[in-house]
């Protein structure tokens, strides 16, 4: 059903072919514009947002959680997950290669001093966090 085989890799250019052909089948492309798959990913946003709503902090784990909202954390997840993909590569932007690229950024922007966590600003000498 999944369509990849257990223990096969899951790679965002995986996901992003199976997002085109899902596209293409359907004759969709026409509707899978920068735009509309920015609204369907915020849509989507808020649907994984209704999911913690009204709950308070939750345990990381989600220990207490039943498993069918578990599941279903999963499916908002992947659909915020795949049209990110998709706007990605609508847009020509590498995703996985311009993660990597932040990820050198953030970790310039915020060395490592063992006195911030990155969330609040722990002297009056380090500099803003945003
Ligand atoms: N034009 C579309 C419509 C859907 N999808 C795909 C990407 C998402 O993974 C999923 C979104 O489907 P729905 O719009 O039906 O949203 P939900 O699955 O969240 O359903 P609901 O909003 O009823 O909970 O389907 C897509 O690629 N292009």
């Amino acid at each position: 059903m999944s369509g990849v085989s257990e223990g096969e890799e899951v790679t965002l250019k995986l996901l992003m072919k199976k997002m085109e052909d899902f596209a293409k089948e359907r004759d969709w492309e026409q509707y899978h514009s920068p735009r509309n798959l920015l609204l369907a990913l915020v849509g989507e946003v808020g649907e994984l947002s209704e999911i913690f709503q009204w709950k308070g902090e939750v345990p990381k784990g989600l220990g207490d959680w039943k498993e069918e909202e578990k599941v279903h954390l999963g499916e908002e997840l992947s659909d915020v997950l795949l049209y990110l993909v998709r706007l990605s590569d609508i847009c020509g932007v590498d995703l996985g290669q311009a993660a990597l690229r932040k990820i050198r950024l953030n970790a310039i922007k915020y060395p490592v001093n063992g006195t911030s966590n990155g969330n609040t600003t722990t002297t009056s000498t380090t500099t803003s966090q945003q």
